[in-house]
């Protein structure tokens, strides 16, 4: 079956390396999540993969296209949430999407129908007519999730997604990601949240120092600490391993 995302010797300098030649292959469907450390490398890994930074070296192909060849056909198949959210102040949520669904020339009354279904399914319908301006973060980013899923995209890449937000928006969100994964869309995000990682990732992929150290299920991750433990105590046990240069990496 073809990757949904597939990276091979990824790597990105700023003053120092801090991605170092990372190969990862995501399957259509699944849901991924990153881990890692702060500074290890994730946000920049998913930048590069939206097109939003350009690696140094490595290739990154999304459902077959080449996304550094052809970025303009790579972003048609992907939505990019980031944990900053960008949404107009002056716009309500449904003329935020109505304007992405233009950007993306999608026919408005398939637009309007994913618009009214993404603010229901994210609780925002009492809030559909205001102006973003006035909204909390959480809103924000529940709006600018919305906003990245209008063009229906078979990948999503999300950066903290859940960050902020209180238990109802976060079980919204972790919901939509839900029934997206259901209907074949494939799902990849970073967080430092590792209940979430644990409960709804179908494999875990863990960075350090802009390398992938280890990935799997959790069962095989378990199996490669070699012994029944929490993920919490898995990740730190990778992370450790990871930075002693006498260790194996995966
Ligand atoms: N535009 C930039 N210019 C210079 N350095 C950068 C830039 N973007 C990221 N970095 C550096 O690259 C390293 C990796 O950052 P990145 O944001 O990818 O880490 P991360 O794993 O997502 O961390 P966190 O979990 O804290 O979000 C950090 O040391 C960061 O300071």
């Amino acid at each position: 079956m073809q990757a949904a995302l597939s990276l091979s010797g990824l790597t990105k300098s700023f003053d120092r390396p801090v991605v170092r030649g990372v190969d990862l292959t995501i399957k259509a469907g699944e849901f991924y999540a990153l881990l890692g450390p702060n500074g290890a490398g994730k946000t920049t890994i998913l930048r590069m993969v939206a097109g939003l930074l350009r690696p140094d070296a490595g290739t990154i192909s999304i459902f077959g296209t080449d996304a550094l060849a052809d970025p303009v056909g790579a972003k048609r198949l992907m939505a990019w949430v980031s944990d900053e959210p960008m949404v107009y102040d002056r716009l309500t949520p449904l003329e935020y999407l109505d304007f992405v669904a233009g950007l993306w020339e999608i026919d408005a009354s398939r637009a309007r129908s994913s618009a009214n279904e993404l603010i229901d399914w994210l609780g925002l319908r009492p809030h559909a007519n205001e102006l973003c301006g006035g909204f909390s973060k959480g809103m924000l980013q529940k709006v600018a999730l919305a906003g990245a899923l209008v063009h229906d995209p078979k990948l999503i890449i999300l950066d903290e997604p859940l960050t902020g937000l209180d238990a109802g928006s976060a079980r919204q969100v972790k919901d939509v990601l839900r029934q997206k994964t259901e209907a074949g869309v494939t799902v990849i995000m970073t967080t430092h949240i590792l209940e979430v990682a644990e409960r709804m990732a179908e494999r875990i992929g863990v960075i350090a120092d802009g390398r992938l150290i280890a990935e799997g299920t959790l069962a095989e991750l378990r199996a490669r600490i070699g012994r029944e433990t929490t993920l919490e105590e898995i990740f730190l046990d990778l992370v450790a391993q990871g930075h002693d240069p006498g260790s194996e990496a995966a």
